[in-house]
């Protein structure tokens, strides 16, 4: 067991099951590596900053592939560590010397918490994020490796994240909803059915068979490809990383109020949430181009993280102009510190008055 991070003792064996295992496939590299526009913000971010590779030391927080490491090799690093947790490192080993840089880039298989890296470093350069920016914890190890191998001076890419959160219509709330009433019709039959077959009355089962569906159905958030016209109110930002001095304190929970204008009169289906990075260098040196990766609704560049949907069961029926306001809470599942239990508290007013009353609804990212 490893020290708790955001309350949650961690299991490394368990940890590595459940969560790295996925990273050490190649198919799964080759989804991030097919995500135009992660890889056009990176690859943007390290060519048109060339000046703060040239001649310089930079760390590869999980660098998976290489592909990060191989292009801070290409933009003129002079050595870059390439640290990997998983057997992936084997691959990323390979591909830097079939393209020629594994004179600069030196993988080393290990967790970031627990390899040593020789120097300090100029640069650390890392893909970390996960759905809704948080899911994952990842950060957490790039937290890690800042504070131990970075220089006083040195440059986190990227080196700001924000997490954003809007209302939305979608038609996935029925969809889910009549998914959700399937699964208990379906319960019903294979109950009785067993019933008249063995002999075996399973009605005691029938509640917590139905907690488990909702929670699958309902509870979770899901994960989509919004247009920006489904978006029915200005989005906020819930949360803002500096991540040259972010703590684990400051994102091991997020909490944030807010309040929306909604436009239209239609439906209110619930919530979506989303993230964006920028590359800025830092104020003693800052980006000579500055390079933004946002996976905000659009109609035309969607990436593999989409964004993360919060459906409201029943939806609410608005009206052009009404306002929802509450809060949200992101923190930490107690059972899986790289999972999140959201809690999004909220009311509707129209023309000042209450109209539904504060409800508080329980969501997990998982
Ligand atoms: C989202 S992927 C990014 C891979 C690659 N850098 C890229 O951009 O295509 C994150 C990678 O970090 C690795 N990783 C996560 N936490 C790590 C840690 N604590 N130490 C070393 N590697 C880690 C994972 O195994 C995974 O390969």
């Amino acid at each position: 067991m490893e020290s708790a991070r955001g309350g949650a003792p961690v299991d490394k064996a368990v940890d590595f099951a459940n969560y790295f295992c996925t990273y050490s496939y190649l198919y799964h590299q080759k989804d991030m590596l097919s995500d135009r526009v992660r890889m056009d913000a990176y690859h943007s971010a390290v060519f048109k900053n060339k000046r703060h590779f040239q001649g310089k030391t930079v760390l590869d927080v999980g660098t998976g592939s290489g592909i990060l490491a191989i292009w801070s090799a290409q933009a003129g690093a002079k050595k870059v560590y390439a640290v990997e947790a998983t057997n992936m490192a084997r691959h990323a080993r390979s591909l830097a010397s079939a393209n020629g840089v594994s004179h600069i880039v030196e993988v080393i298989e290990g967790s970031i918490e627990d390899v040593s890296i020789p120097e300090k470093v100029d640069v650390i350069i890392s893909e970390w994020m996960g759905y809704f920016l948080v899911r994952e914890s990842m950060f957490d190890s790039v937290i890690y490796a800042r504070d131990r191998w970075l220089k006083p001076s040195g440059l986190m890419y990227p080196s700001h994240a924000r997490m954003w959160f809007a209302p939305i219509k979608t038609k996935l709330v029925e969809q889910k909803n009549q998914e959700y009433q399937k699964s208990l019709a379906d319960w019903s039959y294979f109950a009785q059915e067993l019933n008249e077959a063995y002999g075996v009355d399973m009605s005691t089962l029938t509640m917590p068979y139905h907690e488990e569906q909702k929670k699958y159905y309902l509870q979770t958030s899901l994960w989509s490809n919004l247009y920006p016209g489904q978006v029915i109110g200005d989005p906020v930002v819930v949360k803002e990383i500096d991540c040259s001095n972010a703590t684990l304190q400051d994102i091991a929970a997020v909490k944030s109020r807010f309040s929306f204008t909604l436009s239209g009169s239609d439906r209110l289906c619930g919530f979506a949430g989303w993230f964006d990075v920028h590359f800025r260098g830092n104020a003693s040196n800052p980006a000579d181009k500055e390079v933004e990766l946002t996976t905000s609704p659009s109609d035309t560049d969607t990436t593999h993280w989409g964004q993360q949907v919060f459906l409201l069961q029943p939806p609410l029926v608005i009206e052009d102009g009404d306002v929802v306001q509450g809060s949200i809470e992101i923190t930490r599942s107690k059972d899986n510190h790289r999972l999140m239990d959201v809690k999004i508290t909220h009311e509707l007013r129209s023309s000042g008055e209450q109209f539904y009353p504060a409800t508080v609804c329980n969501f997990f990212i998982e």
